[in-house]
């Protein structure tokens, strides 16, 4: 599906009117300041519930006020849902936050929901940004969330499967910090724990897999020469030729001691190597950003194949990719078939984007003061 209608209201600079998006191309651009970052953070609440670029919700709604909504409505996409015409909204999402109460309100065509999740996987969104490079250059943490996005899109009970073993993760870091240990307890626990990492790891590889699959494939297609000598691997959170049963038993004494759990999912990374050094230790960082919208395109391409269309805001395209980078990576955006949601500061130029091929559907937006302007 694609995000084709969106309004906010008090949220940061942007105007409460209503604009219509295309279900392929958007190309915004604005000084800096006008509010172009705003809008894809407000398309992303409704894929994501949160921003994209700060963590407290406070920080969106507009000053002055203690509110923000934003609604958006979806068309059927290239989704084989048999249902409505492009353009036509079938589905409305909606996400309001009261800072004050500290209450989130989600609606799903009209209906309260409870679960985050039910957005989400109505408008799978993929943000491409300034802090794209923490999927290279970060903590495992960061590579983690990139797996966990196509896992859910993928399996979507991965997330309550998630949410349950975080819970029992805390449990067993409680009673890992008590005083006496109670191994009776810790048993429990642990069988819990490892039956939960299990589930997740499996789904996890499967979809890492996959994964794979599909990144190799357009790695070969965009031959692009710095991608040679590039290996990917899922790392699990422990060493699977042994039992997690085991290798929890035969580090009691050490997680006593740091008193939390360091063996298992949370510990899980993906291993990005080049030529056999870490890729954040190589690569510029032209190349990083490059290599990690690839592996957003290929995530893309999993759920393309799965009939799910991703809608993807790439955030100020100019920055650290030169023109030759921009244009492969717009084709590739264009061959998926996906929505994307492309900022600039300067005026876009299809010409430049599509070299050489007819430019795809577009609309073309000026942002002004929060405001959206068609042209
Ligand atoms: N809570 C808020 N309430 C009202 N205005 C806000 C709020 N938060 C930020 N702003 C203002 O909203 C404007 C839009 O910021 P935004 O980051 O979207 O701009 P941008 O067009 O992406 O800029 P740049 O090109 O510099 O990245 C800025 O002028 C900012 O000062």
């Amino acid at each position: 599906m694609a995000l084709v209608k969106l309004q906010t209201e008090h949220f940061r600079n942007l105007s409460p009117a209503p604009v219509s998006f295309s279900p392929s191309f958007n190309l915004l651009y604005g000084e800096n300041g006008s509010g172009k970052t705003s809008i894809l953070e407000a398309i992303g609440y409704l894929g994501l519930g949160r921003s994209f670029r700060v963590s407290r919700h406070q920080a969106v709604v507009s000053h002055g006020e203690h509110r923000f909504t934003v609604f958006g409505g979806l068309d059927c996409g290239f989704d084989d849902t048999g249902l409505g015409e492009a353009g036509e909204v079938i589905h409305r999402l909606g996400i309001a936050r009261d800072v004050a109460q500290k209450e989130t309100m989600l609606r799903v065509d009209g209906e309260g929901v409870r679960s985050l999740s039910a957005l989400a996987a109505h408008l799978p969104v993929s943000v491409i940004d300034p802090g794209v490079f923490d999927v290279v250059a970060g903590g495992p943490g960061k590579r983690r969330q990139f797996l966990d996005w196509a896992v859910f899109h993928v399996e979507h009970s991965f997330a309550s499967t998630w949410q349950q073993c975080q819970r029992v993760t805390s449990q067993r870091n409680q009673t890992l910090r008590n005083g006496r240990l109670d191994e009776s307890l810790l048993r429990v626990w642990d069988a819990q724990y490892t039956a939960l990492s299990e589930r997740i790891t499996e789904v996890r590889q499967s979809t890492f897999d996959l994964f794979k699959t599909h990144f190799e494939a357009l790695v070969a297609e965009v031959d692009i020469g710095w991608t040679q000598g590039l290996k990917l691997e899922f790392y699990p959170g422990w060493d699977t030729s042994q039992s997690l049963v085991d290798i929890l038993a035969n580090h009691r004494e050490q997680e006593r001691r740091m008193g939390h759990t360091l063996y298992g999912p949370n510990r899980a990374d993906i291993r990005l190597k080049f030529q056999g050094r870490p890729v954040a230790e190589t690569f510029s960082r032209g190349q990083q950003k490059t290599l990690v919208i690839l592996m957003k395109i290929a995530q893309g391409s999993i759920l393309s194949e799965m009939g799910k269309q991703v809608t993807f805001l790439l955030d100020d395209i100019n920055a650290e990719l030169d023109i030759g980078h921009r244009a492969m990576l717009a084709s590739k955006l264009r061959s998926l078939g996906c929505q994307v949601f492309i900022t600039s500061i300067e005026h876009p130029e299809p010409d430049v984007l599509w070299p050489g091929e007819e430019a795809p559907d577009y609309r073309m937006f000026h942002v002004e003061h929060g405001k959206l302007t068609e042209e």
